[in-house]
């Protein structure tokens, strides 16, 4: 058998009858899972596909077709979402926006017919565009715009392809529009019994699904990294609400909506802006409480004043007397809390954290791995077909059949259109791949290549292919530039190391600019 020729396959039109093989060859690869794990691919394509998503201007006709730095906008909320008021009173719109000159792509909120009185509240807006955080959303910049047709100001985030809110995820949609849709306010002048609101409670645990105990303390621990971390910057989160607490991938949360409300409710009368902070630090471990105990019953009316109890009898069921001391610490109002006192709380639990973080890192590196294994692999193919049926090259219309580029048609051939002894296309990736691999590497190790006519067979290394390979693109490139004419074979890569009878010669072969030899 020819060296580097796949069992019982022959070349285009040739047969080689050497390689007749054994039939123990595991089957052909012939779909793409080849290249990476099918789940991730799915996941990628799709967060690809959204990132890449184009605005549509007949659905959408009154988007600007640019708003400040950004165009490309595309409204992120389903179409035939009604306006709600739920900021502060504001009605807002979130879109994905590509950046003018960099290309990249944001989050824009955009808050309807708001008026900034003056630029004080920048200074709250420059520290949280200082903070980096793995569970927060980036804030990028504030800016005020006329460009929707009305008074406007838009914050920009980072882009998080695939995200759904909390309120979304978790929450059923009945619930959050049959009265109870601004998630946490509970209007104390609508009693109801408390049969009533158990039973309630309890159905929507059983319909919406319990949640595992361990997710609920993966967002815990998440949840509270993100507030440490605002807390320790000396700013208040004050939007740890359902729907403003987005879910990406596989268990990442990451606080959306950031500085809005600061910036919102700004007293510019005030003589220091950051004196409330305290008071707001002590509000999100309250609503951070809420959230674990809504997320625990599954229910956003668990977290309703009069509800407070039964949601707890309810969720200590199922779940830890941890969690319930933990969601009872965030609640307790009258006491001074700190974020920080938490993390005795939460105790071992952050190992589970961690080992599952670095486990899904290790997932990510091997496909990231592959990754660089096809792009390593596009390269060499894009040089292939740069060089392949060239038509001309220095107004050498035979460039691309002589000399070197002969031998690198062969390969071509040898990669992509052998036949099976019958005459049916061989596909197999893992040939493809097992050859470009070596063609890459420049092994020594031979492959036989034959002439479509069968009249000529080449013997040669990888590593004279991938000289020819980098010589003959090194034309191109040259030719592109303008940096260097040359044109015909280089001659001197290549050995016919194996000649069946009726083969040319080496020289006749391979040196020159000799008649096309197809
Ligand atoms: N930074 C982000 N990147 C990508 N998607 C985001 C980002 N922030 C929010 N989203 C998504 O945008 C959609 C709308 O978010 P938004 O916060 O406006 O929700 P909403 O329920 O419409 O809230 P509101 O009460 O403010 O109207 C959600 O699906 C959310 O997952």
């Amino acid at each position: 058998m020819f060296p580097g020729t796949p069992p019982h396959t022959k070349t285009a039109r040739a047969h080689l009858t050497a390689s007749a093989a054994p039939t123990t060859t595991p089957a052909p690869i012939i779909d793409d899972s080849y290249f990476v794990s099918n789940q991730l691919r799915l996941e990628i394509q799709h967060r690809n596909n959204l990132t890449l998503m184009q605005p549509d201007h007949a659905l959408y006709p009154d988007l600007p077709l640019e708003v400040d730095n950004y165009h490309e906008l595309c409204p992120i909320e389903a179409v035939g979402t009604l306006p709600k008021a739920h900021v502060l009173g504001y009605q807002t719109s979130t879109y994905k926006a590509t950046h003018i000159k960099t290309g990249q792509h944001y989050c824009l909120r955009r808050v309807h017919g708001f008026r900034l009185p003056n630029t004080k509240c920048m200074v709250l807006v420059d520290m949280w565009k200082k903070l980096s955080h793995s569970n927060i959303v980036h804030l990028r910049e504030v800016f005020t715009t006329k460009a929707f047709g009305d008074q406007s100001i838009v914050f920009v985030y980072d882009y998080h392809p695939d995200s759904e809110t909390l309120l979304s995820r978790h929450f059923s949609q009945s619930e959050t529009l049959n009265g109870y849709s601004d998630s946490f306010s509970s209007n104390p002048n609508a009693p109801r019994p408390y049969s009533h609101q158990k039973n309630a409670i309890l159905r929507q645990q059983h319909s919406n699904g319990m949640l595992s105990e361990s997710t609920i303390w993966s967002y815990v621990i998440q949840l509270t990294g993100a507030l440490c971390a605002i807390h320790t910057a000396g700013l208040a989160c004050r939007c740890l609400d359902p729907s403003k607490v987005i879910h990406t991938g596989r268990l990442r949360l990451r606080i959306s909506c950031t500085s809005v409300f600061d910036v919102l409710t700004f007293d510019s009368t005030a003589t220091n802006p950051l004196a409330l902070i305290p008071h707001y630090q002590q509000e999100d471990l309250n609503a951070l409480g809420k959230l674990v105990l809504a997320l625990a019953c599954r229910s956003l009316m668990a977290v309703q004043r009069e509800n407070l109890q039964t949601s707890l009898d309810l969720m200590s069921r199922t779940y830890s007397s941890d969690l319930r001391n933990l969601i009872i610490y965030l609640l307790s109002g009258q006491q001074r809390r700190s974020i920080v006192d938490l993390m005795p709380m939460i105790g071992a639990r952050y190992y589970s954290q961690l080992d599952n973080v670095q486990l899904q890192n290790d997932v990510l590196y091997t496909d990231l791995a592959k990754e660089m294994e096809n792009g390593r692999l596009l390269r060499l193919l894009i040089k292939l077909g740069t060089m392949n049926e060239r038509p001309e090259l220095n107004m050498d219309p035979t460039w691309s059949e002589t000399g070197d580029r002969y031998m690198l048609k062969l390969l071509r051939d040898h990669l992509f259109h052998q036949v099976t002894e019958d005459g049916r296309p061989f596909l197999d990736m893992a040939h493809v791949v097992h050859c470009l691999n070596r063609l890459d590497a420049g092994t020594p190790e031979k492959v036989c290549l034959m002439s479509r006519d069968e009249q000529s067979v080449l013997v040669v290394t990888y590593a004279e292919l991938k000289e020819c390979l980098e010589q003959s693109f090194g034309e191109i490139v040259a030719c592109a530039t303008g940096a260097g004419i040359s044109s015909g074979g280089v001659g001197g890569h290549s050995s016919i190391v194996a000649s069946p009878p009726g083969v040319q010669s080496q020289s006749s072969l391979m040196v020159g600019k000799q008649q096309p030899l197809a």
